[in-house]
């Protein structure tokens, strides 16, 4: 029977199938984090169990470090306190730690692909939502629960539920200006913030050709805002490229080996999926998000819904409590719209091509009087890299605040935050109400519609401004 790419990681992954449709899934590889472990480990050693191979974790410390005076010792108690647990915690079961202080540091889900940690084939796990972004490598990336991360720490294996399959068909180019995170937040607009729950989304399509690792891993970071906790795109190529020397990446006649294993992961033509949408990248605009899910996302161009035109009541209700939020009326026009503060960073949008995209805008401009921008780098390799290739300059001449790497304002669980009532064009994934700060106003875009925001001091369109390359 012709099977999915998805079909294929979850077969050769199977230790034993149960009765109910769920299946013990050997973990091939688990990232781990500060703020989801705490629990796992204490489980771990609770029950005095040992973990059964720590060379197929990593650690790295990203959600609650400060990006600032990393030379310091942490000043806030929890985030301190967080940290040294993880640090305590991994040097105790010899799980391999990148430290605070190491260049590689960074995002959980910016890192792994960064060393060659994940590889395609292999099933991925960690305690965070955002896991799916490895799916970009062909890899089964799914985030799990704590207690599931001590599971997996002890096990090597963790049990999962099939999911139904959901083919993403992308056509066409993306136009000039308009870029991955918009195609995201459309995707999600459309199929609604629960519309794939349950379902592994698998990108396919000859636009796919056109676009980078980097960009397939912001698409495949917001399926999960869209309910999907698996997105994948099937290793080609452009992967095989991407890999090539990673640090963990396997070498020589191994990388040879691996890489003719990697090009029989792919859909059979004749596979069926559950569901299919198609999506055409040629007429896509710039999208922003008005309200506080992901799924209240418009173009650029387009004006804030009205509710009481809402056929749904329950939506109706929702997008009402979203504009008392956000501080919005019917009707308004989203261009235009004055911001705060800008955001650059995050686990969706913190690589090298994201920081490119914002510079090309940034470039001979300066941030509007009374804006506060903030560059986060996804890793410390991902900001030595933008460094060295003059994009900091570019960052630091147009007056953006140019930090360490780590999670930041996405999630403002370390100082990184935003006033109540202050508007942020901001290029993480969540929109949540108090999400980058208790009060604060988030509106997703993509980077160069923030670093446009930046300069212009309000949400605007950036196919309008020119770019000065
Ligand atoms: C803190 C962590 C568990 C959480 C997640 O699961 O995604 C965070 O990364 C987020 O983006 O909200
Ligand atoms: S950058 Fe944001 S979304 Fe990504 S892992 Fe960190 S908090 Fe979660």
């Amino acid at each position: 029977m012709p099977r999915t790419l998805y079909d294929k990681l979850w077969d050769s992954h199977v230790v034993r199938s149960y009765d109910d449709g769920s299946a013990l899934i050997y973990v091939d590889r688990h990232l781990l984090h500060e703020v989801s472990t705490p629990q796992s480990f204490q489980a771990l050693d609770s029950r005095g169990l040992s973990v059964h191979r720590p060379e197929a974790n990593l650690a790295v410390a990203d959600h609650a470090v400060p990006t600032l005076n990393r030379d310091r010792p942490i000043a806030d108690p929890m985030a301190a306190r967080q940290t040294a647990l993880l640090q305590r915690n991994v040097a105790k079961h010899n799980i391999p730690y990148i430290p605070l202080d190491d260049r590689r540091q960074g995002i959980v889900h910016v890192i792994g692909p960064e060393q060659g940690f994940t590889l395609p084939g292999m099933t991925l796990a960690c305690g965070d939502s955002h896991t799916s972004t490895h799916g970009a490598f062909g890899a089964l990336a799914f985030g799990i629960g704590a207690s599931e991360c001590g599971i997996v720490m002890a096990t090597q294996a963790v049990v999962q539920r099939r999911a139904r399959t959901m083919c993403v068909r992308l056509s066409g180019d993306l136009p000039l200006g308009v870029t991955t995170k918009d195609l995201a937040l459309r995707l999600i607009a459309v199929l609604g913030a629960n519309g794939a729950s349950g379902h592994a989304i698998e990108y396919v399509g000859a636009a796919l050709a056109g676009l980078g690792m980097e960009q397939r891993m912001t698409l495949c970071n917001m399926a999960i805002e869209a309910g999907a906790r698996v997105a994948l795109v099937a290793p080609d190529q452009i992967t095989v490229d991407w890999l090539r020397g990673r640090p963990m990446a396997p070498k020589g006649a191994d990388f040879d080996a691996a890489v003719a294993y990697w090009q029989t992961l792919r859909s059979d033509p004749e596979a069926r999926y559950d569901r299919v949408v198609e999506m055409d990248l040629t007429t896509l605009a710039p999208h922003v998000t008005w309200g506080t899910s992901p799924e209240d996302a418009l173009p650029i161009t387009g004006t804030v819904p009205d509710p009481a035109q809402d056929d749904d009541a329950r939506r109706a209700q929702r997008r009402q409590r979203a504009l008392d939020y956000m501080g919005l009326e019917p009707g308004q026009a989203l261009d235009g719209l004055a911001v705060d503060v800008v955001f650059i960073g995050s686990c969706t949008n913190g690589r090298l091509a994201d920081l490119e995209a914002a510079a090309e805008v940034l470039r001979g401009r300066r941030v509007h009087p009374g804006v506060r921008a903030i560059a986060v780098p996804g890793s410390g390799l991902v900001k030595a890299e933008a460094e060295a290739r003059g994009l900091a300059q570019v960052f630091r001449d147009a007056g953006f605040e140019w930090r360490d790497a780590g999670c930041s304002m996405c999630v403002a669980m370390n100082g990184d935050s935003i006033e109540p009532g202050q508007r942020c064009a901001s290029t993480s994934n969540r929109n949540f109400e108090g999400r980058q700060g208790r009060g604060g106003r988030t509106h997703l875009v993509g980077p160069a519609m923030a670093a446009a925001a930046a300069v212009t001091g309000h949400l605007t369109d950036v196919r309008k401004l020119e770019i000065l390359t």
